[in-house]
């Protein structure tokens, strides 16, 4: 669940900052196309505070030869959508963002920064921003993303399921995990835009890709949530995986190659990178090395985005520091 705790601002003058720390994702799972979502311990972490104009960017990590440093930055248009909708002017903001989410690679980056972003302005914002609810930034930051598959899981944690009934805003279930899976992701050094993605799907499927895809969702939440002996059934997919195979080949390859070894891998969201799903840790051995991959066990995040506050010098100052360990050149990737 997304948690906030605040601080008033220092009557004498102290700098209030908030920080939000917020998960990867991976979207999909399989059948579970702009519907099922996992958070994944693996973080950004963007400080803000306000000053007068224009806004300021650093950045480290990924992505910082690449993002914009001004208003286009995905952070600060996020949180421009937030004071938009409180009817609020947006102040200008400094933002200190420490980046490990590859872009473009199918673990949530857009989601992250985006959330981050609505995050940061309802704490920082006025009392209509500040009213805003976790499901009301679920709502913005959908309308932003074009899906809530990611966004869902940064903002609660833990595995969501995510949907919108007829003319209503999405709504999302947020389910547990069952405790003896584990995560590997194979990220890849390729990127791929998930808009582009998007295109390649067809327009129509046939009713029994259909029906078998609804059968393998339902199979899917069972088998992540109660009895994960059908993984591999469960992940199954229809709708997306083969339709963009051609623009991440050793992907597609990766994923076969897993799945004929009894590993329930998939696509992490758009990819690139590949989701391995196993009970019990996952012998890497016969998979490091893969080419063009690294691959990473990393926990199911359970918390979600974790937005905190502190006035400069208060004795604790905020949780996450942008000098926490980072490697600032290693992750440098668009
Ligand atoms: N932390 C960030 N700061 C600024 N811009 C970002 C950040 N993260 C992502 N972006 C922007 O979003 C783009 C990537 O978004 P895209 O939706 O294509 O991929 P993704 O979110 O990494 O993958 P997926 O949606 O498949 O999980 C980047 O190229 C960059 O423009
Ligand atoms: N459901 C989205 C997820 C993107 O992370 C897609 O596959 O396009």
């Amino acid at each position: 669940m997304a948690s906030v705790s605040t601080s008033q601002p220092d009557a004498r003058g102290g700098e209030y900052r908030v920080t939000v720390r917020v998960p990867a994702t991976s979207a999909n799972l399989g059948p579970g196309y702009d519907c099922f979502g996992l958070a994944m311990a693996r973080y950004d972490e963007v400080t803000a505070h306000i000053i007068e104009g224009p806004s300021q960017v650093r950045v480290r990590g990924v992505g910082a030869r690449t993002v914009p440093l001004d208003d286009r930055h995905l952070v600060l248009r996020a949180a421009a959508r937030v004071f938009a909708r409180s009817g609020e002017s947006a102040p200008a903001l400094a933002l200190e963002c420490v980046n490990r989410i590859p872009h473009g690679g199918g673990q949530g980056s857009s989601a992250a920064a985006t959330v981050a972003g609505m995050m940061l302005a309802r704490a920082l914002g006025g009392p209509a921003a500040q009213a805003l609810t976790d499901d009301d930034i679920l709502a913005l930051a959908t309308e932003m993303e074009g899906h809530p598959d990611n966004v869902a899981p940064a903002i609660f944690g833990g595995l969501t399921v995510s949907w919108t009934p007829v003319e209503r805003a999405v709504k999302t279930i947020r389910a547990q995990v069952h405790p003896t899976i584990e995560l590997v992701v194979f990220s890849a050094q390729t990127h791929s835009s998930t808009k582009a993605a998007r295109n390649m799907l067809p327009m129509n499927i046939s009713h029994r890709d259909a029906a078998a895809n609804s059968a393998a969702t339902a199979v899917l939440l069972h088998a992540l949530t109660v009895d994960p002996s059908y993984l591999m059934d469960g992940t199954v997919d229809l709708l997306h995986q083969s339709y963009r195979s051609s623009a991440m080949p050793a992907s597609a390859n990766l994923v076969a190659r897993l799945r004929s070894a009894g590993v329930a891998a998939v696509i992490s969201g758009a990819g690139p990178s590949v989701l391995a799903l196993s009970t019990g840790a996952l012998d890497l051995a016969p998979w490091d090395g893969v080419q063009g991959f690294t691959s990473d066990r990393l926990g199911v995040d359970a918390a979600g985005a974790i937005v905190k506050a502190a006035t400069t010098g208060d004795e604790a100052g905020p949780a996450y520091s942008a000098s926490s360990a980072i490697d600032p050149g290693k992750n440098d990737t668009p």
